[in-house]
C-alpha cells in the first residue's frame, strides 16, 4: 500500500481566505518525511488545480462559486477512485471543507458502504435553503447525505456518497438553528463537545468505530483542524472555543488506527495566514496524520 497525498488548495468555499495555502503549510512541516520515518511508502501527487479566487467573477451569488466547486471536486473524486481502486491509500489535504464532497463522490465509486468519522467544531449540515453564509463548506456533510444542491449532490453521479446510518460526527459546539434540526432529523450519530466531556474521548471514538464500522468495508475520516481547541489550533478559518484536546485528537486517530480499517484520511481548513506562531497548525496536523497512519508511542 502506498500513501498518496493529493494537494486541494480550495478557498472558495468560505469566506476567510486562506485555506488555499494549507497543502503547502502541512507539507512544508514535514508530512512526507514524517510518513517515510513510518516506514510507509509515499507519493506526493501535487495539486489539484483550483481557480484563483481574484481571477473569476461570481457567476451567481445565491450560488457562491458553485461551479468552480464543482469542477474541483469532480477532478479530486476521480484521482481519489483511482487510487482507491489500485488499492492505495488516499491523505487528501485542503483546502476548505467543500473538498469532502469530491473525496467522498470518489470514494463512493471504489468502496461504496465505508463508514464515516467526520471531525468538526461544526455540522457542515447546511443547504443553500439554511446557510447563513452561503459558504459552501458549511454544507459538504449534507451534501454526502443526499442534502442540498442538485449538482453538488449529483457530483460524481451516485447519490448519497455515504450510508446516513454509518456516518458520525465527533466534536461539535457551534451549528445553525436549522442546521441542527435537519441534523436531529437525521440517522447521522452525533457526539458534541458536551457527550465527549461527559463520555470521556475514549468511549466516544471506540462507539463511532462500532457505527461506522458496521459491515466491516472499512473507514474515511474527514478532519476540520477546527475540531481542535484553538489555543492550540489557531490556523483554521473558523475557531470555535471549546474544542479536543492535543491528547483528545491523537488518542481519537490512535484508536481509529488500531482497528486497521481506515482506507482514506482527510485534513482540510489548514489555515496558515491565521495561525499565531510559526506553522503550528500544520504541524499538528503533520502529527495527526501520522497518529491516523499507525504511528504508536508505546502499546
Ligand atoms: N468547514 C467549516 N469550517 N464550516 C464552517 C461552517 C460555518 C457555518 N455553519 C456556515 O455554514 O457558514
Ligand atoms: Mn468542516
Ligand atoms: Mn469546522
Amino acid at each position: 500500500m502506498t500513501v498518496e497525498i493529493i494537494g486541494v488548495p480550495l478557498d472558495l468555499g468560505a469566506n476567510r481566505r486562506g485555506t488555499d495555502m494549507g497543502p503547502s503549510a502541512v507539507r512544508y512541516a514535514g508530512l512526507c518525511q514524517a510518513l517515510v520515518k513510518m516506514g510507509l511508502q509515499v507519493v506526493d501527487s501535487g495539486n489539484i488545480d483550483v481557480p484563483v479566487h481574484e481571477s473569476i467573477k461570481m457567476a451567481n451569488p445565491d450560488t457562491i462559486f458553485l461551479d468552480e466547486i464543482l469542477t474541483v471536486c469532480r477532478t479530486l473524486a476521480n484521482q481519489v477512485q483511482a487510487i482507491l481502486d489500485r488499492g492505495d491509500f488516499p491523505l487528501v489535504l485542503g483546502g476548505d471543507h467543500s473538498i469532502a464532497m469530491g473525496t467522498l463522490a470518489g470514494i463512493r465509486k471504489s468502496v461504496p458502504d465505508i463508514g464515516l468519522i467526520w471531525f468538526d467544531a461544526h455540522g457542515d449540515f447546511n443547504t443553500f435553503e439554511t446557510s447563513r453564509t452561503g459558504n459552501i463548506h458549511g454544507m459538504p456533510l449534507a451534501v454526502a447525505t443526499g442534502r442540498g444542491h442538485a449538482k453538488l449532490v449529483q457530483l460524481g453521479g451516485l447519490s448519497p456518497f455515504v450510508q446516513e446510518d454509518k456516518t458520525v460526527l465527533i466534536g461539535v459546539r457551534d451549528l445553525d438553528y436549522h442546521e441542527k434540526i435537519s441534523l436531529k432529523n437525521s440517522r447521522v450519530k452525533v457526539y458534541s463537545m458536551k457527550k465527549i466531556d461527559e463520555l470521556g474521548m475514549a468511549r466516544v471514538v471506540k462507539e463511532a468505530i462500532a457505527i461506522a464500522g458496521q459491515g466491516g468495508s472499512g473507514l474515511h475520516v474527514s478532519f476540520d483542524m477546527d475540531v481542535v481547541d484553538p489555543s492550540i489550533a489557531s490556523g483554521v478559518g473558523t475557531p470555535v472555543p471549546g474544542g479536543i484536546s492535543y491528547r483528545e485528537a491523537h488518542l481519537a486517530l490512535e484508536l481509529i488506527a488500531e482497528t486497521k480499517m481506515l482506507r482514506s484520511l482527510e485534513i482540510c481548513e489548514v489555515n496558515p495566514i491565521e495561525d499565531r506562531g510559526g506553522n503550528h497548525t500544520a504541524s499538528l496536523a503533520v502529527e495527526l496524520v501520522t497518529s491516523a497512519l499507525g504511528k504508536r508511542i508505546f502499546e
